[in-house]
C-alpha cells in the first residue's frame, strides 16, 4: 500500500454483532470516517450472504473474516461460495498448511475472473491476538509467539497468498518475512486509555502504522463509543499526528 494512503482508509471497523439493522446503521454512519467494514463469524453465522449484501450497500469495502481452516478442497469450496459477494479481502488460517493456502489463492483468482470482480486479497491468520506464549505452549507449540508468526508469514508468502493477520507486536518480523507488497492486517489495536478486553498483544493505532501496518482492524473502541464516527476520526487524527 503506498505511503500516501489517508489514515482513515487504513481503518476497518469490525462490526461484531448479529443485528443487521445495527450493522447497516453503523456502516452508513462510518462512511467517510473509515476505509472499510469487517464482517466476521458472529455476523455471518447469523445473517449470511443477505446480511453481507445489506451492509455492503452502504458502499464501503468489506473484509469478510470467516477464518477458513479445513482441508484444501473444502476451503476452495467455501471460497467459491463467498466469492460472488465481492469482498475486498477475506481470511483463511495459515495453519491449514501450504497446499490449502495455494488452493485458496488459485481459487480466489479463478472465481474473481469468472465473476468479473477484482481479485480479493487472501489473508492468512497467524497467531490470534488473544493468545500469548503460554497459550501456544498449551497447544503444543514450543516456540515463542514471534518465531511462530515469522514461520507462518514465510509460509504464507511462499504459498502465494497476499498477506497476514498478525498482532501489532509482530509487524516488523512479518514485513521482513513477507516483503514490501505483503499486506499486514492488524487487530489488537487500542487507542491510549482504551480497555484491552480479551486482547493480549496490543498497540496504539499510531504506533502500529509507524511499525508498518497496512490495515488496522478496530472493533469495540469504535463501535462501543457514543459517537462511533467521531471515535474513528479521532483515531485517524492520532495516526496523522
Ligand atoms: O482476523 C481478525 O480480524 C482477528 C484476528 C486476531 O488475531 N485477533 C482479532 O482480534 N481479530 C479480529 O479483530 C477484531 C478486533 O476487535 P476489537 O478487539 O473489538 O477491536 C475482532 O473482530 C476479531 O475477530
Amino acid at each position: 500500500m503506498p505511503e500516501t494512503v489517508k489514515p482513515s482508509d487504513r481503518i476497518y471497523c469490525a462490526l461484531d454483532t448479529v443485528d443487521v439493522a445495527k450493522a447497516t446503521a453503523l456502516a452508513e454512519a462510518l462512511k467517510g470516517s473509515v476505509g472499510g467494514i469487517k464482517l466476521g463469524l458472529e455476523f455471518f453465522c447469523a445473517n449470511g450472504a443477505d446480511g453481507f449484501k445489506r451492509v455492503a450497500d452502504a458502499g464501503l469495502p468489506i473484509f469478510l473474516d470467516l477464518k477458513f481452516h479445513d482441508i484444501p478442497n473444502t476451503v476452495a469450496g467455501a471460497i467459491r461460495a463467498v466469492a460472488p459477494l465481492g469482498p475486498k479481502l477475506f481470511t483463511i488460517h495459515t495453519q491449514g498448511g501450504p497446499e490449502m493456502m495455494r488452493r485458496a489463492a488459485e481459487t480466489a483468482a479463478e472465481e474473481a475472473d469468472r465473476h468479473g470482480l477484482d481479485k480479493p486479497w487472501v489473508i492468512g491468520v497467524s497467531v490470534l491476538t488473544s493468545l500469548d506464549g503460554s497459550d501456544l505452549n498449551a497447544i503444543g507449540v514450543a516456540d515463542a509467539v514471534e518465531a511462530q508468526v515469522a514461520r507462518l508469514a514465510g509460509l504464507a508468502k511462499s504459498s502465494g497468498i497476499d498477506g497476514l493477520v498478525c498482532s501489532p507486536r509482530e509487524i516488523t518480523l512479518a514485513r521482513k518475512a513477507g516483503g514490501e507488497t505483503f499486506k499486514l492486517i492488524v487487530p489488537g489495536i487500542r487507542p491510549a486509555g482504551s480497555a484491552a478486553g480479551d486482547q493480549k498483544r496490543v498497540m496504539t493505532p499510531a504506533d502500529a502504522v509507524t511499525a508498518g501496518a497496512d490495515i488496522l482492524v478496530i472493533g469495540r473502541p469504535i463501535t462501543g463509543a457514543d459517537d462511533p464516527a467521531a471515535a474513528a476520526r479521532a483515531i485517524a487524527d492520532s495516526i496523522n499526528g
